[in-house]
């Protein structure tokens, strides 16, 4: 027979309505000073835009915001999965950047995984403003309508083949989606006017044209020997890729997409040395963004 039954039922101080309204308690005080402290964060958030110490530029930091999460799953213990961790920060790394001035993100409609990436990046603070496609959305990015486009990842072919089509530096890819993931779950970048912000460690995205406009020869380019001279180029210029190499024929071209390891901006000396390798194609960086964490373990919540 078990042992409550042979106690007096409100004797004990170990009564389990007792035990449980004992640990809620603990629970509501540590609700509070949680909340005391997301409240105190706000305000320094607050404090910041209106300082304006970051003059006019877009109040979104994805470098900053993949230093933070990086910094916190280092230190993380304890039974909370790690995925819950992220989300809720997530959550208040968005809403603080929706605080600091109206966020609207562009997406392709009817394309549910960038819709689903785009809500678990940007959570319930951002409005989502849906386009015809992923041109679109970057038309309404570049008109100053939306403050980010939320793409699907790039492939050779279809609405994925944006990135042959991308007018950077104006325009530059920024993030990849999801930043951190335990299980297989939504993918997809982000593109803003703003350009990339480093967090420490990156990869950059390469677009490489080969033949335009008519240039027979070039145009004409098979796709080995266009993934051979990416290769060579990318290795004399002392850079590492992080991916398979893209190739995409469009607009009278062969273009191809490499990721490579570090943060490749405009002014950066590799890419000299990549167009004296090549110097009849066109090189681009195309930005770069946080090399995404991805979680040895399996743990509950799989990821944002
Ligand atoms: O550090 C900044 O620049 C902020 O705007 C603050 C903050 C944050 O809440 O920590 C908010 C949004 C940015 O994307 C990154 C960080």
């Amino acid at each position: 027979m078990p042992e409550r039954m042979t106690a007096a039922p409100d004797a004990s101080p170990a009564a389990p309505e007792d035990a449980l309204a004992a640990l809620r308690g603990e629970i509501d005080a540590l609700d509070d000073a949680l909340h005391d402290l997301v409240m105190r964060r706000a305000d320094v958030v607050a404090r910041m835009a209106a300082s304006r110490v970051k003059g006019d530029a877009s109040s979104f930091r994805p470098g900053r915001e993949a230093t933070i999460l990086r910094r916190l799953l280092a230190r993380h213990s304890g039974p909370l999965p790690p995925a819950a961790l992220a989300r809720l920060w997530r959550e208040i790394l968005s809403a603080s950047n929706a605080m600091q001035g109206g966020f609207s993100v562009a997406l392709p409609e009817g394309d549910a995984e960038v819709y689903k990436a785009a809500r678990a990046r940007f959570g319930a603070m951002a409005a989502p403003d849906l386009r015809a496609g992923p041109e679109a959305a970057l038309a309404a990015l570049a008109e100053g309508v939306a403050q980010a486009a939320v793409l699907p990842v790039p492939a050779a072919e279809g609405a994925s083949a944006w990135w042959a089509g991308l007018d950077a530096p104006r325009l530059q890819v920024v993030a990849r989606l999801p930043f951190y993931a335990v299980a297989p779950v939504p993918r997809a970048m982000v593109v803003t006017r703003d350009g990339p912000d480093p967090s420490g460690d990156d990869r950059t995205l390469l677009r490489f044209a080969f033949g335009h406009g008519g240039d027979g020869a070039a145009g004409a380019a098979g796709a080995d020997e266009a993934l051979r001279a990416v290769a060579g180029a990318l290795r004399d210029a002392g850079l590492r890729p992080s991916a398979p190499t893209l190739l995409s024929r469009q607009h009278d071209a062969l273009w191809a997409l490499a990721e490579v390891e570090g943060a490749v901006a405009a002014d950066d000396a590799r890419l000299s040395a990549l167009r004296a390798r090549l110097p009849s194609n066109r090189v681009r960086p195309l930005g770069f963004y946080a090399t995404p964490i991805e979680a040895a373990a399996p743990d509950a919540g799989g990821g944002e």
